[in-house]
Parts: C-alpha cells; structure tokens; sequence
C-alpha cells in the first residue's frame, strides 16, 4: 500500500458510493480510493486498519435506510468495536437503464436492491413483468449486463458505470423522484484523527456548521408503557433536535424476538454540554447503549 489515505467504498468503480467517496475526498494526490465487494467488507477493513477511511450509503430520500449499514452499525457479533461515523455526504442520484440495443429485448435487469426500490414507476409502466436480478451494487449490475452481448440483460447503474462498462442508455433518469438523494457516512476508528479528509472543523462559535451525532440504544423493558419515550424525552429535556430515527431487531443474547436496537442523530457538536449531559441519560435509561460518532453537518 501507499503512504496515501486509503478510503474503502462499495465497488466495483462507477457505483454510487464511488461517486460519494469523490466527493468526500477530492485530492487524488492524497487520497487512494480502494473499491470492495460488500458494505460490510468497507467496515471490516477500516475496523481492521487496512483502510483509514470508509464511505457507505446510509439512506436514501425515496426509499429509505439501507439495511445492510445499519446491520454493521448493529455491532450485533462485536466485532466492529471502534467503527465511529466521521462525516456525511449528500449525492443526487439520477438512475438509468443501461444495456445493449432496444428496450423490447430486455428479459432481466441487475440491480442493487436501493436502486430498483428507488425505480419502481418506471418498471411497472416500461418493464412490467421483467426479471429483477438484486446484485451487490450498481456498477457490478452494469459489469454484469456488460458481459451479456445478446440485449437480454441490462443494468440500473448511473451514466458513470454505463461508461465505464460500455452500456448504451435505454432508459434515462429513471428514478421515481428527480430530488432522489442518498446520504452517504464516512466511517474510520475510534480515536484516529481526521487528517487526510477534506473536513473543515467548524469554529465551534456562535453560527459555526451545526454538528451531528449517533447513538445507539436498546431499552429495558418492551413491555412497559414509555419506555423510548422517556430515552427521547432526555434529548428534548436537552434541547437536541432528533434528525433521525431507525430501528432494526435486536438479536443480540438476552434480547427477544421483536425486541429493537434504536439508532438515533441529533444535532450538536460532541464538545457542547447537551451533548455530553444526554450521553450520561442514555447510560442510566438504557438497557445498553454506544456512541458512534459525531461530525459536521454535510451540505444538500
Ligand atoms: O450500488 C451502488 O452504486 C451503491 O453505491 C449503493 C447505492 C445504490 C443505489 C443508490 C445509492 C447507493
């Protein structure tokens, strides 16, 4: 490896993330960019220190969280210990089919699972009926397509992809909403520093960028009446304003089925009283709870 900063994203080269990891570290002279199969293999090599930086979609404004990030983020097995959420990137996605030839002799279409959840007008009206085929993410489904030279296979990718892997457009800006946009997190260990990044620090000051946090919980008890409610009572008490909310089953030993973790992002800067006053809340009202990370709010 180089003396750069390595940066894992979801690849091959072209998918989304690629685009998101770009954006987030723009100096090619400073920054290599190491493309990995999965989600999660992004947040086993920054766990590992093999990369010092990940970047992963988190949520996406037409369909939602993307459960295989909030899974990691689950910590469920704990072996992602230090992982903490650094920075978040804000990336328009226009979706396009891509493949060879006329639209007529498509017979299936690879895709990652956000992007046919994010395309769903456009099938039903253009491709009723065809075969969906979710693969790990976009560019792999446009390299896929790629590789069928009869036009039976096509691909939603971006533009980017449908380049890089030779692909003729056959449908453009296919996307449910034209204000469709993912949020992409940074991830690296707990305790690193941020050098490297292109992250401004905010002055801390009065009108200085508003900072963002994490948290995760699980509660007491299911079965009483109130009890997330008074977890998010402190951050009320507090003055935090929620900008998030998820949940995902608990699964973790000494947790019933239908029995949540809560993931939770407030504003505040880590360094404010609210937010370390509200961390010492989470350890008296919860069952078990974890701060993943605080970071500068990302531009729309
Ligand atoms: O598959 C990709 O290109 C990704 O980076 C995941 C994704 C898929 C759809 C929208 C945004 C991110």
């Amino acid at each position: 490896m180089t003396d750069k900063t390595h940066v894992a994203f979801l690849g091959p080269v072209a998918s989304y993330s690629h685009q998101a990891t770009r954006l987030a570290f723009p100096d090619e002279a400073v920054n290599e960019l190491i493309p990995v199969k999965t989600i999660r293999e992004v947040f086993d090599t920054v766990q590992a220190g093999t990369t010092e930086y990940g970047v992963v979609p988190f949520e996406n404004s037409t369909h939602g969280p993307v459960s295989m990030t909030l899974d990691a983020l689950a910590d469920r097995q704990d072996d992602l210990p230090d992982i903490v959420v650094c920075g978040e990137v804000y990336l328009g996605v226009h979706h396009y089919l891509l493949g060879f030839g006329h639209l007529g002799n498509v017979k299936r279409a690879f895709s990652h699972p956000q992007a046919f959840g994010q395309t769903t007008k456009w099938f039903k009206r253009h491709l009723p009926g065809v075969e969906t085929v979710e693969v790990s993410s976009t560019s792999r489904a446009a390299e896929m397509a790629s590789e069928d030279k009869t036009g039976e296979s096509a691909a939603v990718a971006g533009l980017m992809a449908g380049e890089r892997y030779g692909l003729e457009v056959l449908g453009s800006k296919i996307e449910d909403r034209e204000d469709n946009t993912t949020r992409f997190f940074v991830i690296r260990r707990k305790g690193d520093d941020g050098e490297g990044q292109e992250r401004k620090k905010g002055d801390g000051g009065e009108g200085g960028p508003k900072g963002k946090n994490l948290v995760s919980f699980s509660v007491g008890s299911h079965d009483e009446p109130g009890a997330l409610a008074d977890v998010l009572g402190c951050f009320k008490q507090r003055g935090l304003n929620l900008t998030s909310i998820n949940s995902v089953p608990g699964l973790r030993e000494g947790m019933r089925p239908f029995e949540y973790l809560f993931f939770v992002e407030f504003e505040g800067k880590e360094d404010e009283e609210g937010v370390s006053g509200v961390l010492g809340d989470l350890r008296e009202k919860t069952r078990g709870w974890r701060y993943l990370g605080g970071w500068e709010k990302g531009r729309r």
